[in-house]
């Protein structure tokens, strides 16, 4: 466990800056062409610990995949060129990786073992597992497959018709990926709008899927074709730097080149329906997805209600939103939240825990929490829980913390943003110790 002290800043944020790439992207990028035929170029990939666990994975199905920084070399054979590993695969701390990947294991006609670490073997698996079993997939795990370690003996699946039980991303993408191998043409209908990478990158590596609406139906059997990718910037990193630049007066910045997918933009919605002084534009597409760029400026926020369909838009990004909100006029309400409380952490509680102890007034609530506005946060020691996101949302505190603040356990940030340290000491143009 390693902690580190940070200092209130002295001057705010200020420039330019590229966050790494997007992670739910990359994750995607790696499987389809890990699953493709040909070569496949991905640069931008994410190097954090996530989704580094997904290209582990396919080495150990025996895909060459040369990394050389943010660029990797995936040296697809198709489905039929995977061999069985011979070790059981480690999804880490990653949701993703094991959800997505379960859709491949269940598929893929040879038998494989999974497991994860603390965290994310106390987090749901049966959301996947169960409709997995209605396609035909043979699953065993621990209460009934409800949770990690998991055993997949591929076998022939069937397409089938499904409503999904829960408003998830990973879920969806994952019943699309067995539906690949499944005879016939497997229909998820979505409860409602989540992250639609998978129905926007498929199609570029020739998969045809169709989408209407909250209805996805995609043919099983369908061949993956190589194709380069260039991961935009994630803007569930950006967020920390947006909401930091938000609070800390003398700040002004704009991120460059970030992901701006409709549905995933939700914290500039956020942010604006706040009244922060932020504006963005899209300037390119990669692939279908929209890219461009963000800038804000330091001013006073107001509270907010946050709820309903931003929900899912903003998920990750409500720890830090959540700060945002201590230092809003008013009194904002989070609600329909409560799949944070299944995330790397029960994170309504890791953020009522975390801005308590550093002097913010907010209480928990079953699907969210209530935030009083206009707190003077004085700093402490705080835990990250081992949660990248509670352990950034501490050191975006500490700019405006009168005392330092002590994260235990920062490692865990380089799950999703290894270089968070060195861009925020390149934004202040001082180092943080
Ligand atoms: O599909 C994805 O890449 C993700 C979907 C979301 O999870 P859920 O699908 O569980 O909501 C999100 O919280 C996670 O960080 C990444
Ligand atoms: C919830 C997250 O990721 P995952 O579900 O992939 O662990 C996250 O990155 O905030």
């Amino acid at each position: 466990m390693t902690n580190r002290k940070l200092y209130p800043a002295t001057g705010g944020l200020r420039g330019n800056l590229q966050v790494p790439g997007d992670k739910s992207i990359s994750h995607r990028a790696v499987i389809f062409s890990a699953m493709a035929n040909g070569t496949s170029k991905i640069t931008n990939f994410l190097t954090g610990e996530d989704c580094m666990r997904t290209v582990e994975a396919f080495r150990q199905f025996g895909v060459d995949i040369e990394q050389d920084r943010g660029t990797l070399t995936v040296q697809g054979k198709g489905v039929e060129g995977l061999s069985a590993p011979t070790q059981p695969i480690n999804f880490g701390n990653s949701g993703t990786t094991a959800r997505l990947m379960s859709g491949v294991l269940a598929g893929l006609p040879f038998f494989t073992t999974a497991y994860g670490d603390e965290s994310l073997s106390k987090r749901p698996m049966d959301r996947v597992v169960n409709p997995l079993r209605e396609m035909g997939a043979t699953v065993i795990g621990r209460e009934d497959g409800s949770y990690l370690p998991l055993a997949f003996q591929g076998s022939p699946l069937q397409a089938m018709r499904h409503e999904l039980k829960v408003r998830s991303a990973q879920v969806k993408s994952c019943l699309l990926l067995a539906g690949l191998f499944a005879e016939g043409e497997t229909t998820i209908i979505e409860k409602g709008v989540t992250r639609d990478h998978t129905e926007k990158l498929l199609p570029q590596f020739g998969v045809e899927l169709t989408v209407n609406g909250p209805t996805i139906s995609i043919k099983g059997g369908q061949e993956l074709k190589a194709s380069d990718i260039r991961v935009p910037g994630d803007i569930s990193s950006a967020a920390f730097f947006l909401v930091a630049a938000a609070i800390t007066p003398g700040s002004e910045l704009t991120i460059n080149n970030v992901g701006l997918n409709e549905t995933r933009n939700g914290i500039v919605q956020a942010l604006e329906q706040m009244g922060a002084k932020i504006s963005s534009h899209v300037h390119t597409y990669v692939g279908d997805e929209p890219v461009g760029d963000v800038t804000i400026k330091y001013g006073q926020l107001e509270a907010i209600t946050l709820e309903g369909d931003l929900i899912p838009n903003v998920i990750d990004e409500i720890p830090i939103l959540a700060l945002a909100a201590s230092q809003a006029q008013g009194t904002t309400v989070i609600k329909d939240a409560k799949e944070l409380r299944v995330k790397e952490t029960d994170r309504i509680a890791a953020v009522v825990d975390t801005l308590t102890t550093l002097g913010a007034n907010v209480e928990a609530k079953e699907d969210g929490m209530v935030i009083h506005g206009s707190q003077s946060l004085q700093g402490g020691s705080i835990d990250s829980y081992g949660d990248h996101r509670i352990g950034m949302m501490g050191a975006v505190a500490s700019l405006i913390s009168h005392e330092p603040v002590v994260i235990q356990d920062k490692d865990c940030i380089n799950i999703s943003y290894p270089t968070f340290f060195d861009h925020l000491a390149q934004l202040q143009n001082k180092k943080t110790s």
